[in-house]
């Protein structure tokens, strides 16, 4: 909240630190809208004074003299713009100045360089809050420079006209005014509602190739669909009260120039002529009903741009903190996971898999988790990656909540993995460019002899003929190439004997970043150097040796007390 009135303490900034900008804004409005003063006398003038009074010459000067002042008044525009431009661009320097420094500042919380990504998103915000500023001002000051003059204009061409169209004109004002909020509200929500389809939608594009191979056409249709739809439903509900707008316009803009003809006769009588009548309603027509519809049409779509931008720049701006955070782990680690009181469900009735949870794991650690089948461990690595939202509680990773982090910053290799036709090459570098030779990712991971069977780094695979082993091996080499800093890995071994998975592990661990093993092997645990115990609401964490001192299931999964019948190496009875 505090963040979000910084932003807006930007704004207020903006439209008042230079007096003289202010000044000269004003000026050269004044110049810009002397047309709207003039128009309405000079047409009577030309009309009442030249051509109807047999003088064609005084008429055709009342229209050069118009014609002057519409040439001054596009040199005033000029000026204008020239004007809201220094006003909105020290605002952009500024928020820009703030979301790369919120950035950094993120990214030096997380231990990482800050991603140029992060930072391009941050600054579209900024260039969209700086545009939005713009459109707000130049609308806003547009309408009132123009109402002002065509008032004046109205009151020295014939004060009687005023309690004709003012009436009508402050109706339409006030109804605009009321109608603003729900406005807004429903504007802003299909602006979100329509960022969520492009979102969803080039997710879906983005991942055709893995949809296709894991065959989630179906998930992946439905949420593209939940999306349209709701953007459809969000669309429906603007479109009311769009309809609002209408009504606003007929009010204000156009019921005037009906009580303005409807008043002719009034008019006539107290010995208000016809060319006045025609000023009048050139005032009303070419001046005051431009400006209104551009105040209503422009204010509620610019008002509410830079609402939800300035919304998005303050999120980017400071540390994400909706909730008290817990202590950070002993030692002074910085935690680069950090999870506190999460809980999910599958359902809302459901009961939750994961409940208040609390987590911190460095920047560069190492970490096992370890509990029976079905406690909720794939589920956790789900939340941890950002692919499903805790019901409550927060994520965050490098300080970002996991659903917004940039995806090059993590990558989760699921049980069944995943390979697709094409070069071992392209399988492996599908994560971007790699950051070490692909010959070493090979050797690392333990797939350098299925490489060299397969022909090398650039020869065609076809996946089928792999085994589910082979497949893991790819997808462990793709995943070490990745530039990501938190790599997951659900039981993306478990196919692996126990040397290769400890030869991949291993690397893992050495590879820089952090590293979540779900594991499938209790020597996955001994390995690293934290392990989280899932046991259904009871979660306890610590070091092996501390675990199997303490927690009798753990003691048992390791083999120390192992029940009849379980193979003590395959904790997960499956
Ligand atoms: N998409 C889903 N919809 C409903 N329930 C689900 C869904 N996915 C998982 N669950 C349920 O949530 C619980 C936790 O599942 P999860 O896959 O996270 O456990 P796990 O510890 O990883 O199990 P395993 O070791 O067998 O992979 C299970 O009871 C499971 O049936």
């Amino acid at each position: 909240m505090a963040r979000r009135r910084g932003a807006r303490r930007e704004v207020v900034r903006a439209l008042t630190a230079d007096p003289r900008l202010l000044a000269r804004l004003a000026g050269w409005s004044v110049l810009e809208a002397a047309p709207a003063l003039l128009l309405g006398q000079a047409v009577a003038r030309a009309i009442g004074d030249g051509f109807a009074a047999g003088r064609p010459w005084t008429g055709a000067a009342w229209l050069a003299v118009l014609g002057a002042v519409w040439v001054a008044a596009a040199y005033g525009a000029r000026q204008v713009v020239l004007a809201v431009a220094a006003m909105v661009e020290p605002f952009r320097e500024r928020l820009t100045a703030r979301v790369v420094a919120g950035t950094i500042r993120s990214a030096a919380a997380a231990g990482r360089p800050p991603g140029s990504a992060a930072v391009a998103r941050s600054t579209l915000q900024v260039e969209l809050a700086r545009d939005a500023l713009a459109a707000v001002v130049m609308v806003v000051r547009g309408f009132l420079f123009t109402a002002v003059s065509v008032v004046a204009g109205l009151l020295a061409l014939e004060p009687r006209l005023l309690p004709v169209v003012l009436p009508p004109f402050a109706a339409g004002l006030a109804l605009f005014a009321l109608s603003l909020p729900a406005l807004a509200r429903r504007q802003r929500a299909y602006l979100l509602a329509d960022e969520r389809t492009a979102a969803a939608t080039g997710d879906v594009a983005a991942g055709l190739r893995d949809i296709t191979a894991c065959g989630a056409e179906d998930r992946a249709e439905a949420a593209a669909g939940r999306a349209v739809a709701a953007q459809a439903a969000a669309g429906r509900r603007l479109a009311r009260v769009t309809a609002l707008r209408t009504a606003v316009l007929a009010v204000g803009a156009w019921a005037p120039v009906l009580a303005l003809l409807a008043a002719v006769p009034w008019l006539r009588d107290h010995g208000v002529g016809p060319a006045v009548v025609v000023g009048a309603l050139a005032y009303l027509t070419q001046s005051l009903i431009p400006a209104f519809t551009g105040l209503v049409e422009g204010l509620g779509v610019s008002a509410v741009r830079l609402g939800v931008a300035l919304g998005r720049i303050a999120e980017t701006a400071g540390p994400v903190q909706r909730h008290a955070l817990p202590p950070i782990s002993a030692g002074g680690d910085v935690p680069h996971v950090l999870l506190h009181g999460v809980t999910y469900a599958y359902g809302p009735h459901a009961a939750p898999v994961v409940d208040g949870l609390d987590l911190t794991v460095p920047a560069g650690g190492h970490l096992a988790v370890v509990g029976p089948s079905g406690i909720g461990k794939s589920t956790l690595a789900a939340l941890i990656t950002g692919t499903r939202r805790p019901g409550a509680g927060l994520v965050l990773v490098g300080g970002v909540p996991a659903d917004r982090l940039d995806p090059a910053e993590r990558v989760l290799i699921p049980q069944e993995a995943y390979v697709f036709a094409g070069t071992l090459r392209a399988n492996l570098c599908y994560h971007g460019p790699p950051s070490v030779p692909v010959e070493e990712a090979l050797a690392a991971v333990g797939a350098d002899a299925l490489a060299d069977r397969l022909g090398g780094p650039d020869a065609e695979i076809d996946p089928r003929a792999l085994s589910a082993g082979e497949r893991q091996l790819v997808a462990l080499a793709r995943a070490y190439l990745s530039p990501a800093r938190l790599v997951v890995l659900d039981e993306a071994t478990c196919h692996l004997d126990p040397a290769a998975e400890a030869r991949a592990e291993e690397a893992f661990a050495r590879r820089p970043g952090t590293l979540i093993v779900i594991a499938h092997r209790i020597s996955s645990a001994r390995r690293a150097r934290a392990v989280l115990l899932m046991d259904g609401t009871d979660v306890r964490s610590g070091t092996h040796d501390a675990l199997v001192a303490t927690a009798p299931l753990y003691a048992d999964l390791a083999g120390h007390r192992p029940p009849p019948g379980r193979d003590p190496e395959r904790e997960h009875a499956r």
